[in-house]
């Protein structure tokens, strides 16, 4: 089975429990949704450049680095056919930390039953500004434990309180981490902390993109 990677870079991980730690990402091409803030809108065009690679050729690049944490993005990475063959080879090593960003679109159930070093999953709950939360699948949230994350991208103060409502009503944070993340520029992260005190939002971690701060935000590759 071959998949298709728009791009392959190393860097610090910008997002979620890893972030600030060293990371290897892999992207893959093509996206089921269509979010209002997409920062990669250019790896889900039609016409993207990309590179056909095997499983095996992913875990050699990845060991040729030696970098064990691995961030599985895009795009939407779990639309790539034949995936769990790529998650399979990957968790077989028990040095490598697999972590797969996901949408909230795509059901988790399958990819969850791999038994030793299985991938973490970062569950994106698309909100109202994105213009996608009709796809969210809650579903989802029951396979999610401590090693995985939920996270919320907000965009103005009814996505806060959106994601609240969320969080409460499947006790996410008794389940799994929970993050919120501004949309990049389009919040102050002010107003986020003003609402997390207000809302006594225990057990919540505010983060922000580091990658956005430490290099140019439209820059690719990092
Ligand atoms: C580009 S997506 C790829 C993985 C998957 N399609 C998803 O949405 O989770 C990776 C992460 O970037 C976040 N993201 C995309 N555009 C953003 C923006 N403008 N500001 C903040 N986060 C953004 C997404 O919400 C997601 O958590
Ligand atoms: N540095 C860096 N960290 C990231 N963590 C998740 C990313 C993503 O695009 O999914 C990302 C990214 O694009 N860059
Ligand atoms: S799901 Fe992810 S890749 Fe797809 S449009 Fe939304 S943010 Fe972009
Ligand atoms: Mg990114």
């Amino acid at each position: 089975m071959k998949f298709k990677v728009v791009e392959k870079f190393i860097s610090i991980n910008g997002e979620g429990k890893l972030s600030g730690q060293l990371a290897i990402f892999i992207r893959f091409a093509g996206c089921n949704l269509d979010c209002s803030y997409c920062d990669t809108r250019w790896a889900n065009e039609k016409d993207v450049e990309y590179e056909w690679m095997t499983a095996d050729q992913i875990y050699e690049y990845i060991k040729v680095n030696g970098v064990r944490n691995v961030t599985l993005t895009g795009g939407e990475p779990l639309l790539q056919k034949g995936i769990m063959e790529l998650l399979t080879v990957l968790s077989l090593d028990p040095e490598l930390v697999i972590e797969i960003e996901t949408n909230g679109s795509i059901e988790l159930g399958p990819f969850t039953k791999i038994e030793k070093n299985r991938p973490r999953f970062t569950m994106d709950y698309k909100l109202g500004s994105s213009q996608m939360e009709s796809k969210m699948l809650t579903s989802n949230f029951k396979y999610l434990g401590a090693l995985d994350t939920v996270k919320f991208v907000v965009g103005n103060i009814d996505d806060l309180k959106r994601a609240k409502h969320i969080i409460d009503q499947y006790q996410l944070v008794d389940k799994t981490s929970v993050y919120i993340s501004p949309v990049f520029g389009e919040i102050e992260m002010v107003q986020i902390v003003e609402f997390m005190k207000e809302n006594k939002m225990n057990g919540v971690t505010l983060q922000v993109q580091l990658h956005k701060i430490i290099w140019d935000p439209e820059k690719k590759g990092v």
